[in-house]
């Protein structure tokens, strides 16, 4: 009888054998991938179990390990560690091109599958080249500068919003002086009062006004969190419903009419970002079995990301009912506007998915970054007083309260502190992984095989000692201003925020305004602080490092 016949009907008998079954057989699987070093791997330092299965990386970053890891990885074995046995990351500046350069020839890799949440995919998530190509050609006019500059306005308006809110909160502190409480909530974020500041979470205005900027934005439509200090949206209740109205209605059949729930939305978000992290790491049918596996903690992942794709739902069927028009030059307008080469319009699923990945990466990458700049602003109060010293000669006669960019885009310290502020929060700080195209390809003189992944820590290449110096883990802004041409263009060849080559952020240009504004307008009208003996900024590192419970304390600056 042949083994396989022979052990099922073993296991019939005593279903037990599978405990023993079941793990024997992925220790042989993952022997014979060491011995037949099929990827040519086997040279590459790293962990040992990194030499036998992806489930090592998945371990790493569902324990939030990820770029910490990997940048202790690289400082104890050097360029070249293997994270996965057919995945190697690679610490050196000349690779960003060699690896994400236009001429690379290199493809994203399986990691970006889990992604999507709806079944078609989009600009962020494609890994054709040719559809991506369309894609990023569709799309790149709503991110030229002058496109940009037109909607400043739009996000002014949620920056005031901010003010209002935060000015309230420093009200509080006049307020306890009398009978006034010492504490409360503004919507669901809560304050104290304290050494004559108010404190909070940065974190939760940050991100309420990321979201809201971001939603405006790209279709017209704020979630409304500033005004009501929460983490809540309007989506449709069911999204496969909501795609055949939008559809109905579009060939003239019928009234729009889609039920709708509120959602906590970054919450759902952020659970969504921790699951596709690690998740990302595994072949896909093991992401399949660990999500329904009872109580693995990624069972609702298909749910948050349907949930997601309700809010896009949204916002597309609202427009198409005329309901949001303002008339304003929105991304999902000019979406809207696409044609394809027979003429026809995006197909609404389509247009969805390239809404929702506006949202998603035009929100928590932006709360991110300035809730980690401000965390270290808040902490060097040096660094801090210096960038007031520029804003206030700067902005003397300026008498909006929120700041135009014209007036700070070329200011030089409030770029370095950007600049710094991206280096050492590092908000996108793992390496990217992209796949070796056919022929294979050679890097810093190493051949790697056709369909080897490889990628760019870049985490570690921002803290690497051996580029910023022994400073590189101190927030100095004045590293960018002091460094000779030379050496600026080393720390700029080591410096990517945004990524590099054909698949970089696509924002990029929004993003540096909207910091530029946020930053000058904040730190003009606030004085901030962080507690006496607060501990160092903890994250989550999903592949976007969301910044936990940072607590601030402000009061307002004389201005
Ligand atoms: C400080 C803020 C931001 C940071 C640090 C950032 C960072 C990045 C990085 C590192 C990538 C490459 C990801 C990869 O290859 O896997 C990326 C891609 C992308 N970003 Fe951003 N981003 C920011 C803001 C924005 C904004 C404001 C938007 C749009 C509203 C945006 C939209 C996108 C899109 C659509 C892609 C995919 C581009 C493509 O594949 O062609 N990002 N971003």
């Amino acid at each position: 009888m042949p083994v396989v016949e022979l052990l099922t009907s073993q296991i019939r008998n005593s279903p037990l054998l599978l405990v023993a079954v079941v793990p024997t057989l992925l220790i042989f699987a993952c022997v014979i991938v060491y011995v037949q070093n099929a990827s040519g791997l086997r040279s590459y330092p790293g962990p040992f179990l990194a030499n036998f299965t992806d489930a090592w990386l998945f371990w790493v970053v569902s324990r939030n390990r990820w770029s910490k890891t990997v940048d202790e990885l690289h400082r104890k074995y050097g360029t070249f560690v293997r994270l996965a046995p057919n995945h190697v990351s690679i610490s050196d500046p000349k690779a960003l091109p060699a690896i994400y350069g236009h001429s690379a020839g290199f493809m994203k890799s399986e990691f970006y599958d889990v992604f999507g949440p709806f079944t078609v995919s989009n600009i962020f998530t494609t890994r054709s080249r040719t559809e991506h190509a369309r894609k990023r050609h569709m799309e790149a006019h709503m991110f030229a500068p002058q496109s940009i500059r037109a909607i400043e306005p739009i996000s002014h308006s949620h920056v005031s919003e901010l003010l209002r809110q935060w000015d309230y909160l420093v009200s509080r502190v006049k307020e306890a002086q009398g009978v006034g409480p010492r504490q409360g909530l503004l919507g669901s974020a809560a304050w104290t009062v304290e050494d004559g500041r108010v404190w909070f979470n940065a974190m939760d205005w940050c991100n309420y006004w990321a979201f809201d900027t971001i939603g405006d934005l790209a279709f017209g439509y704020p979630f409304g969190m500033l005004k009501s200090g929460k983490d809540i949206a309007r989506v449709a209740k069911n999204p496969e419903e909501g795609f055949k109205a939008i559809e109905k209605m579009s060939q003239g059949c019928g009234e729009l009419s889609i039920e709708e729930e509120e959602i906590p939305y970054i919450e759902i978000l952020s659970t969504r970002a921790d699951g596709n992290a690690c998740l990302g790491w595994l072949p896909r049918h093991w992401r399949t079995i660990v999500q329904r596996f009872p109580g693995s903690g990624y069972n609702s992942h298909a749910a948050s990301g349907k949930k997601l794709a309700a809010l896009a739902t949204m916002a597309v069927a609202r427009r198409m009912a005329n309901l949001n028009s303002s008339g304003r030059p929105d991304m999902l307008q000019k979406l809207l506007e696409v044609r394809d080469d027979e003429g026809n319009p995006l197909k609404p699923e389509e247009l969805g998915s390239e809404v929702i990945v506006l949202i998603v990466a035009g929100s928590d990458t932006i709360a991110n970054t300035t809730c980690g700049t401000i965390y270290y602003l808040a902490r060097e109060k040096r660094v801090q007083a210096r960038l007031q010293e520029e804003l206030d000669a700067a902005l003397a006669d300026v008498d909006s309260d929120v700041v135009p960019y014209d007036v700070v885009k070329d200011l030089p310290y409030l770029e370095a502190v950007i600049l710094e502020g991206q280096r050492l929060h590092s908000t996108v700080g793992a390496g990217l992984p992209r796949v070796v195209p056919a022929g294979g390809a050679t890097v810093l003189g190493h051949h790697f095989k056709e369909g080897t992944c490889l990628s760019v820590p870049l985490y570690h290449l921002h803290r690497d000692e051996s580029i910023w110096g022994p400073d590189a883990p101190e927030f100095r802004p004045e590293r960018w201003i002091e460094a000779s041409q030379e050496r600026k263009k080393e720390m700029t060849a080591a410096f990517a925020p945004f990524s590099v080559g054909p698949r970089a952020c696509i924002g990029r240009n929004l993003a540096i305004m909207q910091l530029h504004i946020i930053f000058s307008t904040l730190f003009r009208r606030y004085d901030c602080s962080l507690k006496p003996g607060a501990p160092p900024l903890q994250s989550r590192d999903s592949f976007a490092r969301r910044p936990l419970n940072c607590v601030i304390g402000i009061n307002r600056r004389k201005h």
